[in-house]
């Protein structure tokens, strides 16, 4: 059985400087763990590390029970670690159908099709013509398409306006329900914790509150001080 993601300790270092420090988190099948921390907390450095963006000298990262953190990118996106970065861009040349097909073939296809009807009925236009939560949608469908076991998402929202994010966020809550694990890094803190399960707030690279979504709802101080405090 999938068992999720595991990071254990893990010290996440850039430029010489440590970032991120002594993070432990797990992200279990069929839940969205949601990570939140105010500007240059060290949210995209940790997801960073996890992937292997960024090499990481301490601590543990597991999948499914087998260690992750001495592959590199390539072997832990094979693994089931698949990561849409911040400001990551879409083919901007290719049609939205062949953005697809490069990764996740015909049924990668099909199925990001029947994640996101509207990317089905834009399926022949140029990627980079489609408006910013289309091609949110785009990113995030040519995620699922290497059928991962983890999706971690790094401000899907930067951009748009909260209406989109919410349809977005509906999408990522649906793709949890059927089991998927998803790590989902959100500047929107409120649309964030209404459909997340696990809630994690980074404070300068350290975890400061790790509970549930509906626990952290009930205790906002604790968001507005690490919002607060950097
Ligand atoms: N490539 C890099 N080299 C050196 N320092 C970096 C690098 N990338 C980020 N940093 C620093 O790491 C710290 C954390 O940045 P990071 O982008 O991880 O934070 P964040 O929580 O994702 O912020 P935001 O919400 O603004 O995206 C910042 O002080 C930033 O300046």
């Amino acid at each position: 059985m999938n068992q999720g993601l595991a990071v254990r300790n893990l010290d996440v270092d850039r430029g010489g400087l440590r970032i991120c420090r002594d993070v432990s988190l797990t992200v279990r099948p069929g839940q969205v763990s949601v990570l939140l921390g105010a500007n240059g907390a060290g949210k995209s450095s940790l997801l960073d590390g996890i992937t292997g963006v960024v090499a990481t000298s301490k601590g543990t990262i597991e999948l499914d029970g087998q260690p992750l953190h001495n592959r590199r990118r390539p072997h832990r996106a094979r693994m089931g670690l698949s990561y849409v970065e911040q400001g990551r861009a879409v083919f901007s040349q290719l049609s939205v159908e062949e953005n697809i097909l490069i990764v996740g073939g015909p049924q990668g296809a099909r199925d990001a099709f029947e994640l996101f009807p509207r990317l089905a009925e834009r399926r022949s236009l140029s990627a980079g013509l489609l408006s910013g939560g289309e091609q949110q949608m785009l990113l995030v469908a040519r995620a699922m398409a290497m059928k991962p076991k983890v999706l971690l998402l790094d401000e899907l929202s930067l951009g748009l306006a909260p209406v989109i994010v919410q349809t977005l966020l509906a999408t990522v809550r649906k793709l949890a329900d059927e089991g998927l694990a998803v790590l989902l890094v959100e500047q929107f803190a409120a649309l964030a914790l209404a459909i997340g399960d696990s809630a994690y707030v980074l404070n300068r690279g350290q975890i400061v509150f790790n509970g549930s979504c509906e626990q952290l709802k009930a205790d906002p101080a604790v968001l507005e001080a690490a919002y607060l405090s950097v």
